[in-house]
């Protein structure tokens, strides 16, 4: 009876700790016998600080067009294998310029090319907004414009578009760290991330309709598959703004922490990912995203596809029988049920 009672206030434990929003690596444990095996073979994920170096595209990355360097953001890399990209321009609370989207799209290519990156962070600069959305004095009649010198006006844009579906194709997961607002274009770009970790001063919404704009996109469609139809027309109708306990009980985020452990939840997050398999991780975020994407997303499926297959004997021998001016010998491969 004593061991059914200690059972049971385990479990209302575990709960109480995940309904907080709270996510712990060890549980409540009676005694060290309750250690799981991955747990004694793992041990628990560090809470140490990450070592990050600052990146730059280098002089020769014309791809950032005329922009070699990072002025809107902060881009940096640790060791263990995080990219974390940074809005850096708090005094707009963080939100969005063309170029500011500009280089953020370069971040992005670039850990999506670096192979010792297994997990993207984005945030915002300061604890008041992780971003709110496109800077409405960098709107234009055709989109959002960047200044030229001289006082001419660039290209309009609606560039964030491009990266919202960058993020979706990012064949490693992307974590949106939230602290502030998330509002408007920086509310679908935590909503497009794969993980949203809150902190419990996070505020989402839409604020589009107030100031006459709209995501008919991501913004809306990926929205209604994450809090439902009627609480997604409810967020863009009413524009109303929302808490981080709301957002937690609607499905907006994953998890929510006080402020000061923000950053540091992150890294753990990042850190759980990074012990568990790149390819099954990859995978499954194809697959999630493939129902949504139609066939852009059957294209990202099967682009991993293809990859697992050029890393296989069977798909060698085709290639080396080519080179080799043989017939392929495809008989010794197994013809799985
Ligand atoms: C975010 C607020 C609720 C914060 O309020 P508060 O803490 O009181 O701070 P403020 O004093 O208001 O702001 C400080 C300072 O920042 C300036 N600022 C804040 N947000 C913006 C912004 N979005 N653009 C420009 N400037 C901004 C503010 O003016 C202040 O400046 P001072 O010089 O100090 O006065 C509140 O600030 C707020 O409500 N902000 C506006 C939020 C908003 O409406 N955002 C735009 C929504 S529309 C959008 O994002 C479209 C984006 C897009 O590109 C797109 C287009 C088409 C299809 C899809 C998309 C897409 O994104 O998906």
């Amino acid at each position: 009876m004593d061991d059914a009672r200690r059972r049971v206030a385990q479990i209302a434990n575990h709960v109480t700790a995940a309904d907080d929003g709270f996510s712990r690596q060890t549980y409540a444990r009676a005694d060290a016998a309750r250690v799981s095996s991955y747990e004694r073979v793992h041990g628990d994920v560090s809470r140490d600080p990450v070592s990050w170096v600052k990146c730059a595209p280098g002089a020769d990355e014309r791809s950032v067009a005329s922009h070699y360097e990072l002025r809107d953001v902060i881009y940096e890399k640790s060791p263990e294998g995080i990219a974390r990209v940074t809005i850096n321009r708090p005094e707009r609370r963080n939100a969005f310029t063309p170029r500011t989207v500009k280089e953020m799209r370069w971040c992005m290519d670039d850990a999506r090319d670096d192979m010792t990156i297994g997990v993207v962070v984005m945030r915002g600069m300061g604890d008041l907004a992780f971003c709110s959305g496109g800077d409405q004095s960098a709107r234009g009649d055709g989109g959002y414009v960047d200044a030229k010198a001289g006082g001419a006006e660039e290209t309009p844009r609606l560039n964030v578009l491009d990266l919202q579906m960058q993020i979706r194709r990012m064949p490693k997961p992307v974590i949106a760290s939230v602290a502030g607002y998330a509002v408007g274009g920086g509310h679908i770009l935590h909503m497009v991330c794969d993980l949203t970790i809150a902190a419990d001063n996070a505020v989402f919404g839409q604020t589009g309709p107030k100031v006459g704009s709209f995501d008919a996109g991501y913004g809306s469609t990926h929205m209604a598959r994450l809090i439902g139809q009627k609480k997604a027309r409810e967020m863009w109708f009413l524009a109303r703004l929302y808490n981080a306990s709301d957002a937690l009980k609607m499905g907006l985020v994953n998890t929510v922490v006080p402020l000061a452990e923000l950053e540091t939840e992150t890294a753990v997050w990042c850190r759980e990912i990074l012990r568990n398999s790149p390819t099954a991780i990859r995978l499954c975020k194809n697959a999630l995203n493939a129902a949504e994407d139609g066939q852009a997303g059957i294209q990202d499926l099967g682009g991993s596809a293809t990859l697992l297959f050029y890393q296989s004997e069977e798909g060698n021998e085709g290639r080396r029988a080519f080179l080799e001016g043989r017939k392929p010998d495809f008989s010794k491969f197994k013809r799985f049920p």
